[in-house]
Order: structure tokens, then sequence, then C-alpha cells
């Protein structure tokens, strides 16, 4: 994948405020060997339902590294020397706090991946223009994951660090819909 978009940004209106932000951790498994990128169904709690990679809150006396590599064993039960890429903010309206993630990836880990009581993991193949025939693993499911990712998704698999801000605001549905964001990249090394 060697057309990425460094920066994009669209959406309308204001930014949302907010009065204080929360720091996550989100931890991937990028495998361009194997062609292959591990997710997790989510089960509970906040983007149930949905894919995402593992991660969560960044306790007290804990750096979001240290928070990265406890998630990712927790939820997926596998360790990894897991890389910092990319930072992003997020919002949601109602919210009484933006979530500040940090987000992580690495290709190899030591385990064995394991269904937990939070997370359901599954491979999906990674995108392969010169592929020359199809894999046998299912497309990543961005129907399936939060809004933004099929933005900011080509730049974690590019290894290009990135930091984003997004912002999600209820529908007349009372459905929260992606509704401002900008992504950026440092430039490629
Ligand atoms: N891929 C992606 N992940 C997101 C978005 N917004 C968002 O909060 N997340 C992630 C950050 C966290 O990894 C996760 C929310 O944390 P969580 O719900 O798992 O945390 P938690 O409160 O259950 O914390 P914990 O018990 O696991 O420590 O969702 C988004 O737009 N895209």
């Amino acid at each position: 994948m060697d057309n990425i978009t460094p920066y994009s940004e669209g959406g309308e209106g204001d930014w949302l405020l907010f009065e204080q932000r929360k720091y996550f951790t989100n931890a991937f498994i990028v495998q361009h060997d194997n062609k292959r990128i591990l997710l997790g169904l989510k089960k509970r709690g906040f983007g149930k339902d949905k894919y995402n990679g593992f991660g969560g809150k960044v306790e007290d006396g804990e750096t979001s590294a240290e928070a990265a590599v406890r998630e990712l064993q927790e939820e997926a039960g596998i360790t990894a020397a897991l890389e910092y890429s990319g930072t992003m903010l997020f919002f949601s309206e109602g919210s009484d706090f933006a979530y500040h993630i940090d987000y992580y990836s690495a290709a190899a880990y030591q385990g064995t991946v394991t269904e937990t009581e939070e997370m359901r993991p599954e491979w999906f193949a990674l995108p392969d223009v010169d592929a020359t025939e199809p894999s046998t693993l299912p497309q990543i499911p961005f129907h399936q994951m939060w809004e933004d990712d099929h933005i900011w998704f080509p730049l974690l698999i590019a290894k290009r660090i990135f930091n984003g801000r997004v912002d999600f605001r209820l529908d007349a549905n009372s459905q929260h819909k992606l509704t401002k964001w900008w992504f950026g990249a440092a430039s490629a090394s």
C-alpha cells in the first residue's frame, strides 16, 4: 500500500468542547509476511459488537506502553513487543470525557491467541493489491467497526505514525455518527 494520503479531514460544524480526557490504548497485530491483521469482536461494554484492536484504560502508575501490553495479554492472551503507532482524540457527544487513545502494533507475538470474556479474536486479510489470488481470510470488516477506522487504518498498516481527532454527534435516532475529523501522518522515514 504505497498510495497513502498523509493528511485528511472532513465533516462539518464546530469541534465539540470537552473538559477532561482519559487515557486509553489500542493494539493490533499486523503481519505483512502472512498478509493478515488480528482484530477482536468486542463482546461487552463501550463499542460492543464492533471489531477493534485490543485495549482499554491506562491505569494509575503505568505508562500507556505498559497498559497496551497488559491489555493485549488480558484481552487476547498474547504478549508482543508493541511499537507506538499513533494517537487519536475521540469525543462522543454526551460523554463527560474525551478518549485519548494511543495506538500500538507489532508483527510478532508470543503465546496463543485466545478468546476472552471481552474479545473474540479473528484474523483478517491485509489489503494486497499485488495478490495473484484472493486471500482465504475475510476482508477487514469496516462496516462493523468505528466509523473513522477506515480513514486511518491505511496509516497504521503502512507504519506511518499518525495523529487525529474525531467527533461523534448524536443523530435524530440517538445514534452516534462521525461528524468531523482530521488525521495526519508524520513524514515517511
Ligand atoms: N478503533 C477505534 N477504537 C476506538 C475508537 N474510539 C474508542 O474509544 N476506541 C477504543 C479505545 C479503547 O481501546 C476502547 C474503549 O475502551 P474500552 O471500553 O475497551 O475500555 P474499558 O472502559 O472497557 O477499559 P478496560 O476495562 O478494558 O480497561 O475503544 C475509535 O473511533 N476507533
